[in-house]
């Protein structure tokens, strides 16, 4: 097991494991994020304030959710991603709301992940990949990427220590706010994650990856299907998307094999 995996300060007992077939030992696996080195547990576990009334009903604008007419709607009825809502904070229902978390359609990162998901070892040199056993609808929550969250200095760190070949899992996930100041999010599964650190990079991905926050105001990476994904097609997303706000960056320019028309031929860089 990694040094750094030992070393984490949280609870590692209080996270709770998911359910997928792992083929990696060392890794530990947690379906959600936790607060690593660099990160204060009590800023990572602080919740956010106010919640809606909608009890067991759906919350929608018309129910007069109190989440949705504060932070607008995030997902069709059928639990799909809207399009529109990329340009603000997407925000689901918490714990303070008093909704039903199994229906309520303003819950569907929290719910976890697609249950036919299944890693399997690519043909063209890329190592692990993910894919589904089912059909997947257009907008359909896949998986978060979630791991260790660290510092800005502890993300260097790690990174340093990658050798050009070293796979890099370092998630750095820059949110601009209005006055012009910029978040900082590092999200590492490479020694605590989940299955999400398995979906490789493609210029011309099926999936997408947007901040979601449900109970903290650390975000949560969510991975959506931009496409119809039959079964079976490997899952991607672009690692140097959201207008390059977010980044899988490696420590030199590695080749693309993603093997798509619009291939950029490196994968992103931003060091
Ligand atoms: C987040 S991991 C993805 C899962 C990884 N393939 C594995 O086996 O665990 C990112 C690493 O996978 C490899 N990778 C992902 N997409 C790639 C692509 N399109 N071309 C080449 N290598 C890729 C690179 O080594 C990259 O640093």
């Amino acid at each position: 097991m990694a040094n750094d995996a030992r070393n984490n300060h949280y609870e590692i007992k209080d996270v709770f494991v998911d359910e997928y077939f792992h083929s990696s030992p060392n890794i530990i696996y947690t379906p959600v994020n936790i607060p690593g080195p660099g990160i204060e547990v009590e800023e990572f576990e602080s919740q956010l304030v106010g919640g809606c009334s909608c009890g067991d009903g759906q919350c929608s604008l018309e129910a007069e959710c109190e989440c949705i007419a504060k932070y607008g709607k995030n997902y069709t009825e059928k639990g799909k991603f809207l399009d529109k809502n990329c340009e603000r904070p997407i925000i689901e229902c918490n714990s303070l709301c008093q909704c039903n978390k199994n229906k309520c359609s303003n819950c569907i990162v929290q719910r976890g992940p697609l249950q036919t998901l299944e890693v399997y070892e690519s043909t063209n040199g890329k190592g692990k990949a993910l894919r589904a056993t089912s059909d997947i609808e257009r907008g359909t929550f896949v998986c978060e990427y979630a791991g260790e969250v660290i510092g800005v200095e502890e993300s260097s760190r790690r990174m340093k220590l990658l050798t050009a070949s070293d796979m890099n899992y370092i998630f750095h996930l820059k949110e601009h706010l209005a006055n012009g100041s910029i978040i900082h999010t590092f999200i590492d599964p490479t020694f605590i994650g989940n299955i999400g650190r398995y979906i490789n990079h493609s210029c011309d991905p099926n999936c997408f990856v947007v901040p979601v926050r449900v109970n903290s105001l650390v975000a949560r990476l969510a991975i959506f299907t931009s496409s119809f994904v039959p079964a079976s097609e490997e899952l991607t997303f672009d690692y140097g998307s959201l207008n390059r706000n977010c980044s899988i960056s490696g420590v030199s320019a590695k080749i693309c094999l993603c093997e798509k028309f619009n291939c950029r031929k490196f994968l992103p860089c931003d060091l």
